[in-house]
């Protein structure tokens, strides 16, 4: 492989279920050695992309080559450098921690000794090496996740795709979950993530797409995307509903000159730079929120902006 070509290239990329355009034709170019996401909400199209890239599910039209193969001719030879950790945990139920791995390299024909030192390897890395003889019934949602991303690895994998990595986890497994996709990151895999999070998509991705009903609304880094489609500063207002409950919209209407607004349910969200300065004028205006809170803008911002919908419905 030449070392300037892109791990992935996709060009004009569709996938159609009969009448239905799930991907409806997107470029992306995924650099070596980078952390790439597909931010969006669910059914934006970013598991039928994974899975095109994965070579598991064929492209409708346009070009794809991952890391530098064509998905319809060189399927084995691409997935053999693919390390592909999927939404749902597909672990072997009947093998214990250690044989998920070890049966696994053996699948990719790596000689019994290596296999057996690289399991041991993952499980360290993992933090599982203490379950290794546990059944995978017996893990929490957070080690089955890790043991699959353990095994996903077990190829030393060039490109590792990840389909929403910590759909499902409580906020410290997601953490633990989050250090290891650093390290791995570190060590020099390429990543290439789902997400519908926002917060992991800032936190691991050095560039994203945001995708939204099969199409790519952005492209950047977390912070060339909320330089360019948000201000620094959010002020967020809640007031108390009347009881035609429409009490955001009427007060909205008091406060369009302080920023671009986004009426939610539940509250009203002012962009500005200076968010203190927005609640201080909300309130000279004789207007008083039952809260406030002023936050720094982060990607939700951008894909509300973007879509007019929240990432999380
Ligand atoms: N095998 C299929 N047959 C028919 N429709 C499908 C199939 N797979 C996906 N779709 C549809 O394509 C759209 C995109 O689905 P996809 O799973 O790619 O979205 P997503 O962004 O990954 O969402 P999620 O976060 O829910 O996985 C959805 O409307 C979904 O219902």
């Amino acid at each position: 492989m030449i070392v300037s070509e892109p791990m992935i290239r996709a060009r004009g990329l569709r996938k159609s279920f009969g009448g239905f355009e799930a991907v409806k034709g997107i470029d992306v170019d995924v650099r070596r050695g980078e952390a790439f996401g597909f931010l969006g909400p669910n059914g934006a199209g970013k598991s039928s992309t994974m899975r095109m890239i994965a070579t598991v599910s064929p492209a409708t039209a346009g070009e794809l080559r991952i890391l530098g193969l064509d998905p319809a001719t060189d399927g084995p030879a691409i997935r053999a450098r693919l390390g592909v950790c999927p939404q749902e945990d597909t672990l072997d139920n009947e093998l214990n921690v250690f044989d998920n791995l070890y049966v696994y390299g053996r699948y990719f024909g790596i000689d019994k000794a290596t296999v057996r030192e690289r399991a041991e390897e993952l499980l360290e890395f993992v933090q599982l090496t203490d379950k290794r003889k546990a059944k995978v019934e017996e893990l929490s949602g957070g080690m089955k996740r890790r043991l699959s991303i353990a095994r996903s690895l077990v190829n030393r994998p060039d490109l590792l795709l990840l389909d929403e990595p910590t759909t499902g986890l409580d906020p410290q497994a997601r953490h633990v979950l989050w250090d290891q996709l650093f390290r791995l990151k570190q060590a020099g895999v390429t990543l290439v993530m789902t997400t519908h999070y926002m917060d992991e998509a800032e936190q691991l991705c050095d560039r994203l797409v945001v995708m939204d009903k099969g199409v790519i609304a952005a492209e950047g880094s977390p912070r060339e995307l909320i330089e360019e489609h948000s201000t620094r500063e959010v002020a967020e207002l809640r007031f108390g509903v009347s009881d035609d409950g429409n009490t955001h919209e009427l007060l909205a209407g008091k406060l369009e000159d302080l920023g671009r607004l986004e009426v939610l349910p539940d509250r009203i969200l002012v962009y500005s730079a200076d968010g203190e300065e927005v609640i201080a004028k909300t309130h000279e205006r004789g207007l008083e929120p039952v809260a406030v809170l002023v936050r720094r803008s982060t990607l939700e911002d951008v894909f509300l902006k973007l879509t007019g919908r929240t990432l999380v419905d």
